[in-house]
């Protein structure tokens, strides 16, 4: 059953703390990696998300036995591998679970992997992920939308990308993790997500070399042990809440944030005339009573300006009055918010993947959300008109953001999701 629509009414400023939900994007490629292990892993800082419980429900499948034993932490423990497919209608749902293919690979030589879904707003290859695989000695056939993989021996060799790829990163480090290979990828992501995997796998015994650069030297070893290790905080949720803050011209503190994840962010925000202080795991955001400038924007791999904050961005600058120019060469279609603002009444003209925006007030309005950080963009347009905006689509939402809704409340934020009794009755 889908969520009921989310009821907004913007127009007022944000204040007080909010605490960050530890990482989606790093956590889904951990939870993954844990089944190279035999030996039981405990996990702090998993968000409940229902990505996290789609990759949950996909380990399973594959053998992984999980509890939940705190409100953020998980024991994960995978014996055997009982199974070495990953089903459509579980990879179809997300595309970080096209890396499973890289972890069977590793601790059963084989995979048959579904293509992947995640959010669709265009085409999302994964070539680069199976040239990976094959120029380091793995068979790679594609037959009815599932990649068929099979290795006869350890991973070995050398692979350039072509281009920076997070997902292909991780899925060439997991298939070479375990074994008596070498394996060297140049031209690695150097993502925030990509250094957690790693050094979440180095903590359980692997040998990667290279942490945080572009050249990544891999040298199997027989196994994996067990361990205990703690997510990095989610990057994209503190921005969203940085450019709510931002939009809403309040002043909010962030906790349990990785000021360092963040700089590009930050300095464009600083650039528009919004202050931002740093310490240690706490950030705050000042745009209380600011007159905003408007900024221009490419998106880029880390540490570049993010993809996956693009479109809240967008959605931000739309309230900014002048002309501000976002550019999203990361995913050049990444554009579904734009029609859903056209509604709220922002002035957007797209060409290509550069969006020309000229900011002024928007306006409630009923809007849909067709994926994750669209859905955000939504959110945060809300937050600043006076009216009553109604967001359809929060499934999308709430596959990245833990109780989005309840959260920004506790600062300040009048957003309601009519349970389903309550919402039929309205209708
Ligand atoms: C679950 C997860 O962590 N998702 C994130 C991850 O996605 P994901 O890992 O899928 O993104 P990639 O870094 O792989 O994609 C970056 C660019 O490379 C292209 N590409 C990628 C692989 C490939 O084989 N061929 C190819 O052409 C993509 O189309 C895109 O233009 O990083 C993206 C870029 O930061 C984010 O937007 C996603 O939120
Ligand atoms: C797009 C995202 O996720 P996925 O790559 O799983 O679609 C995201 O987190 O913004």
């Amino acid at each position: 059953m889908q969520p009921t629509p989310l009821h907004i009414k913007g127009g007022r400023a944000l204040s007080g703390e909010i605490a960050v939900q530890p990482s989606k994007n790093a956590a889904l490629p951990i939870i993954v990696a844990s089944l190279l292990s035999s030996e039981p892993v405990t996990l702090h800082g998993v968000p409940r998300l229902s990505d996290v419980q789609t990759i949950l429900d996909l380990a399973q499948h594959i053998g992984t036995r999980h509890t939940w034993v705190g409100p953020h932490s998980l024991i994960l423990h995978t014996p055997e591998v009982l199974h070495t497919d990953a089903p459509y209608a579980l990879v179809s749902k997300m595309r970080a679970s096209f890396i499973i293919m890289g972890a069977l690979l590793a601790r059963a030589g084989a995979a048959t992997v579904s293509m992947p879904g995640g959010c669709a707003w265009g085409p999302r290859p994964v070539d680069q992920h199976v040239k990976a695989f094959r120029a380091l000695g793995v068979e790679v056939s594609e037959d009815g939308g599932n990649f068929d993989a099979r290795r006869a021996s350890s991973l070995n060799g050398r692979f350039v990308f072509e281009l920076l790829t997070v997902g292909g990163t991780q899925n060439a480090i997991l298939a070479a993790v375990l074994g008596d290979g070498t394996v060297t990828l140049e031209n690695a992501s150097i993502d925030t997500d990509v250094v957690d995997l790693i050094n979440f796998l180095n903590s359980l015994g692997a040998d990667i070399e290279g942490t945080g650069t572009n050249t990544l030297t891999i040298r199997g070893v027989p196994a994996l042990h067990g361990g205990e290790y703690t997510v990095i905080p989610d990057r994209i949720e503190a921005g969203t809440f940085m450019i709510a803050a931002a939009a809403t011209r309040s002043r909010i503190t962030l906790t349990n944030v990785r000021p360092d994840h963040l700089r590009a962010l930050s300095s464009k925000l600083m650039e528009m005339g919004v202050d931002i202080l740093e310490t240690d795991d706490r950030l705050v955001v000042d745009a209380e009573g600011r007159e905003l400038k408007p900024v221009n924007l490419t998106t880029q791999s880390f540490p570049g300006f993010p993809t996956d904050l693009q479109p809240q961005m967008s959605a931000l600058l739309a309230t900014v009055p002048g002309t501000s120019v976002v550019q999203d060469p990361v995913y050049p279609d990444r554009l579904t918010h734009v029609a859903e603002l056209h509604r709220m009444g922002a002035n957007i003209t797209v060409s290509g993947y550069t969006q020309v925006i000229q900011g002024g007030p928007l306006h409630a309005a009923p809007v849909k959300a067709a994926d994750l950080r669209a859905g955000a963009a939504l959110f945060i347009a809300a937050l600043t008109t006076p009216g009553e905006t109604v967001i359809d689509g929060v499934q999308y939402l709430n596959r990245g953001y833990e109780n989005l809704a309840e959260r920004l409340r506790s600062v300040g934020a009048n957003a309601v999701q009519p349970l389903p009794m309550l919402a039929s009755a309205m209708d």
